[in-house]
């Protein structure tokens, strides 16, 4: 029980941190039912054991509702589902049934052009609004030594403006997120931008490869943690996937100090940790990090 009589006093006055691994599929409405099975253990497990006077971040991986199918594909449902913006309801749906912030990994958004989407990061509150949406800036074109070879993410996905409204924190009443998605990770500057505005959480939904994935998956985290001073909720798709692909999964949770507070390595599943404010203050009260070169 982490139940206090301050924390009764004071309704949502604890945050919990929440990632849930995936290994989707190509099936829309069976990666819905995958999400609604997990959302549900977990908030489940947290009533069981804890106050209900919290505010509750989820995070979903990338892909979320689609994986494993040829990029064609994900522009084909971006397509389908523009006027009726149904990947956005099922999603906002969840988030209320579960009664969470809900950062919905990506999904894809048709382009501007129709020919493109963009692998967008939706973010819906427990009363089912959008509160953010942050397009991938850093697109992965790639050659990795895997089955694959070669990524070329650019040919069917819009990369995110860079602007303030593209780049941006999402307000909820205890911390302020900070979004970016999977390659963005080994890119330090768009943390910082966030960091600037006020972040005090990043999501990095992701599907890392699972060679580079062993290979630097948990240090950039670490890093992007440690330098920025802030928690990281990375929540990964896992497995084989129906075209092949190998996704190295690894989900972690990581404090402002960079310890992993908890981290599931294979399956589908989901991992909790507790924000702690006080923590995050002390530590940038003890090592101001102010840059004389990020002026
Ligand atoms: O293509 C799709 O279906 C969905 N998109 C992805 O999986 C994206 C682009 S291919 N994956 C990454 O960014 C992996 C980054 C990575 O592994 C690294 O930085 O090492």
């Amino acid at each position: 029980m982490v139940n206090t009589s301050t924390m009764q006093d004071q309704p949502n006055s604890q945050v919990l941190l929440s990632a849930i691994q995936l290994s989707s599929c190509t099936d829309v409405e069976i990666n819905l039912q995958s999400i609604a099975k997990q959302l549900s253990q977990l908030t489940e497990q947290q009533l069981a054991s804890d106050s209900q006077n919290h505010q509750h971040i989820v995070v979903l991986p990338e892909c979320c509702l689609l994986f494993g199918a040829k990029d064609s594909e994900q522009l084909n449902l971006a397509q389908k589902t523009a006027d009726n913006q149904y990947l956005h309801q099922q999603l906002a749906k969840l988030a209320k049934q579960f009664q969470v912030y809900l950062v919905a990994g990506t999904i894809p958004i048709l382009g501007s052009k129709n020919d493109k989407f963009t692998n967008s990061s939706c973010v819906f509150s427990p009363l089912g609004e959008q509160l953010g949406q942050y397009d991938k800036i850093h697109l992965f074109d790639v050659e990795v030594t895997d089955n694959t070879q070669s990524y070329c993410e650019s040919r069917y996905t819009q990369a995110g403006a860079i602007n303030d409204s593209n780049i941006s924190i999402v307000k909820t009443p205890l911390v302020n997120i900070g979004l970016t998605v999977c390659f963005d990770l080994r890119f330090p500057q768009l943390f910082q931008k966030l960091s600037q505005q006020g972040a005090n959480v990043i999501t990095v939904p992701s599907a890392f490869t699972q060679v580079t994935g062993e290979a630097h998956w948990q240090t950039l985290l670490q890093a992007r943690a440690i330098e920025n001073q802030m928690y990281i909720i990375a929540a990964g798709q896992e497995g084989t996937h129906e075209n092949g692909r190998k996704t190295w999964g690894h989900s972690m949770i990581i404090s402002p100090w960079g310890d992993i507070l908890t981290c599931l390595a294979q399956g589908e599943g989901f991992i909790s940790a507790v924000y702690d404010p006080a923590h995050l203050a002390d530590i940038r009260q003890r090592m101001p990090l102010k840059s004389p070169l990020s002026k």
